[in-house]
């Protein structure tokens, strides 16, 4: 279709009604087409009634199963790391995949109410081998004026290389809204580095090189050709310790974090998480090699949490060498003691003493208050957000206040 349509263009024929379908599946999906941009914020497609909701299964094609993945058994943990390590987002180069690792995978899949049934996997019949996968997780979140609003987050979609362009995404995306709406949610976030319709809001992703030696090596960065390595090691050096006295999150800082964050992620963002107690403690307390918090408290009472900066560790595989190139993101960052600006300089610390080679955000929240400053190259890679069923305006980067996984 994209041929025939380019060839008129080129013979100056007009195709914006021609290229409506684009999108095959999308274009049948509750999203914001054009014309409806002027619909009030809210659902598209009101909310289903329980019998109103398909009870039976989408049919998968011959020769595959549905089969729900239950994380918290080793076997099946490992067979989902190895679907997604092999078989995940790559860069555009094929130079990279994301190698989430098996105990990331656990943390990303198990918040506070999540539910097996929406870990949704496809075996082939015959050797029950994992060849797909899609996962939701509950949250509720602020979306513009609707303060709360009770949603899954998607992610993990994934098709295994050998099977893809066979419409079975569609299937899967249909499947898990399935089942989504049986437990009364009719909404969804979800971040992808392609354009569908329609984003709700796009965000860019930024470097901090740690380790350019290790960087220039695997192709991530250039060399400028105007700089040695060792001025370029000497641009990017870091301390050994951090300028604050940040100490790792735990337990008792629960509360202290919960405050801080909520009431910061409320007073400046038009998309955010409306975080429990419980929330905080699975997302930000410190796992080994997943996720990093740290905080700063009040002298004089310790359980009042004054800043507080995470990151999460998600490495890539280099594809065609034998190497992984280690990368932290940005997660969550509140400062009150001092400006983000010297908060980050800290993080870029504590995440590079953990052997991180790239230190990578988004342009969202108040990042760009920092990113030039402390070094940040533009990348290349664009972050879309999406909220499914849900029509509202546009907003910028710095709107949004949601980090996923
Ligand atoms: C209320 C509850 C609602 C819950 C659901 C909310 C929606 C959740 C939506 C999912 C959020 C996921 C969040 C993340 O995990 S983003 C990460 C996505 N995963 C990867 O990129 C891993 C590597 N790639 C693959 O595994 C496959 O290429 C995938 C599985 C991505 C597509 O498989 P395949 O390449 O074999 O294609 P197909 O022939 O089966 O199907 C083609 C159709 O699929 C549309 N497509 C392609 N890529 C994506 C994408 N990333 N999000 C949504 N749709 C996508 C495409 O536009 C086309 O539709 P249309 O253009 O013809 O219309
Ligand atoms: C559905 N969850 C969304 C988050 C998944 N995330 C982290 C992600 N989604 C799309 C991206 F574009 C992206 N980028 C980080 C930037 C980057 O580092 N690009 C070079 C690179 C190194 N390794 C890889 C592996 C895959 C793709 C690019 N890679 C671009 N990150």
């Amino acid at each position: 279709a994209e041929k025939i349509l380019d060839m008129l263009r080129q013979a100056g024929v007009s195709t914006e009604n021609l290229d409506e379908k684009k999108h095959a599946f999308w274009d049948t999906q509750p999203m914001p087409h054009g014309q409806q941009s002027d619909l009030p914020e809210g659902p598209i497609v009101p909310n289903k009634n329980p019998d109103e909701i398909r009870s039976e299964p989408y049919n998968m094609p011959t020769g595959f199963e549905w089969s729900t993945l239950d994380i918290m058994d080793p076997v099946q943990r490992e067979e989902l790391y190895t679907l997604l390590a092999n078989n995940y987002v790559e860069d555009d180069d094929a130079l990279f995949r994301f190698d989430y690792s098996k105990e990331f995978l656990e943390w990303a899949l198990t918040p506070p109410g999540y539910s097996t049934e929406l870990l949704l996997g496809v075996r082939a019949t015959s050797s029950k081998k994992l060849i797909a996968f899609i996962s939701a997780v509950p949250a509720n979140v602020k979306v513009q004026s609707t303060s709360r609003l009770d949603v899954v987050e998607i992610n993990f979609l994934c098709v295994h290389k050998k099977l893809r362009a066979k419409r079975l995404a569609p299937v899967l995306i249909k499947e898990i809204t399935r089942r989504v709406n049986q437990t009364g949610v009719f909404q969804a976030v979800y971040t992808a580095g392609v354009v569908l319709p329609v984003p709700v809001a796009s965000a860019r992703y930024y470097h901090r090189s740690l380790n350019p030696k290790k960087l220039v090596r695997v192709g991530f960065s250039r060399l400028n050709p105007r700089m040695t390595m060792a001025r370029m090691q000497k641009l990017y050096k870091v301390p050994d310790t951090p300028k604050h006295d940040l100490i790792p999150m735990t337990e008792e800082h629960v509360d202290g974090v919960h405050k801080l964050l909520s009431a910061y992620l409320e007073s400046k963002f038009l998309l955010h998480v409306n975080f429990s107690k419980e929330d905080v403690a699975h997302w930000l307390l410190p796992r080994t090699g997943v996720v990093d918090s740290y905080v700063l408290v009040d002298e004089q009472d310790k359980t009042k949490v004054t800043d507080m900066v995470s990151f999460y560790h998600l490495p890539s595989t280099i594809l065609g060498k034998d190497d992984t190139l280690y990368a932290a993101y940005s997660y969550y960052n509140v400062a009150t003691t001092m400006s983000l600006l010297d908060l980050m300089r800290d993080a870029l610390i504590l995440a590079n003493s953990t052997g991180t080679d790239v230190f990578n955000a988004l342009n969202l929240m108040e990042n760009d208050t920092y990113l030039e400053e402390l070094k940040f190259g533009k990348g290349d890679g664009n972050l879309q957000y999406y909220v499914y069923n849900w029509s509202c305006p546009s907003m910028k980067a710095s709107d949004v206040g949601i980090v996923l996984l």
